[in-house]
């Protein structure tokens, strides 16, 4: 049986329902829907400006939707602020990747971990985090003298210190070596596999989309245009054409 096929069955963690948001007379996100299983990793790709960080940005509290309304875990959170989105478990990545530079790295993972825990449990748990994305070594050092791809893996246990069901993974392999792909998808890949956790990751890397993801959700000028497996979703025209008419290399 396939990862699919497993998460299939369970209940949906995530249901997005005609969610539409507008910025003045452009609609930057039109009616999506879809569903999220626990376990499931699905890729959101999309030419630039298709409204893939709007989207995060409403799952994630930082933006109210228009119109829709969107379910985690059973309960409406349509109308929920960025807090309470970490409470119910969705932990999220930025594309601009802003760590507290004057913290050190075990500091601004902690951070996200005290929202549920009390500090000497929050150090305990961000330290575990630490390590498991292979930061240990840089715990004690300040964020602000990180390397970018120190500053993604951070943003990373950050994303992972407020015990997340689902992360939104913005774009986080941008700018990294081949190398250091191939580490990040093994460690997305356990996320999900091992622990369990669903995943939407917006990712123009194809590759990793490709090698990742169990589905895919395509959209095009803020509409949905395609929905399916990834090797299905590369051959359909309407992807192609979406592709070849962006200014996307
Ligand atoms: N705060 C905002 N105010 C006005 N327009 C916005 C705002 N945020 C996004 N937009 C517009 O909404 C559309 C969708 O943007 P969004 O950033 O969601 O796209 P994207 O798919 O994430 O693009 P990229 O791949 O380039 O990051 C774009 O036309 C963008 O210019």
């Amino acid at each position: 049986m396939n990862p699919t096929e497993v998460t299939a069955k369970l209940p949906p963690l995530l249901k997005v329902e005609g969610l539409l948001r507008r910025f003045g007379g452009l609609v930057a996100v039109n009616k999506v829907s879809f569903e999220v299983g626990p376990g499931e990793i699905v890729g959101l790709i999309g030419p630039n400006g298709a409204g893939k960080t709007t989207l995060f940005n409403i799952i994630s509290g930082h933006l109210e939707a228009d119109e829709g309304r969107i379910e985690f875990d059973g309960s409406d959170m349509t109308h929920a602020r960025a807090p309470r989105w970490a409470k119910a478990g969705v932990g999220r990545t930025f594309q601009i990747v802003k760590p507290l530079t004057s913290l050190t790295v075990l500091e601004n993972v902690m951070v996200g971990a005290l929202l549920k825990n009390k500090p000497a449990q929050a150090r305990k748990q961000a330290a575990a985090i630490v390590e498991r994305v292979g930061m240990g070594p840089l715990m004690d050092r300040l964020a602000g003298s990180l390397t970018l791809e120190s500053r993604k893996r951070l943003e990373l246990a950050r994303a992972l210190s407020v015990q997340p069901r689902l992360l939104l993974l913005d774009e986080i392999l941008a700018g990294l070596n081949p190398s250091e792909i191939e580490e990040s998808i093994h460690l997305i890949r356990s996320f999900a596999r091992a622990d369990g956790l669903a995943v939407i990751m917006i990712e123009h890397n194809l590759h990793a989309v490709m090698s990742l993801a169990d589905r895919v959700v395509v959209l095009d000028y803020g509409v949905k245009i395609a929905e399916d497996l990834p090797k299905v979703v590369v051959q359909d025209p309407k992807v192609i054409a979406a592709y070849l008419g962006s200014d996307d290399e």
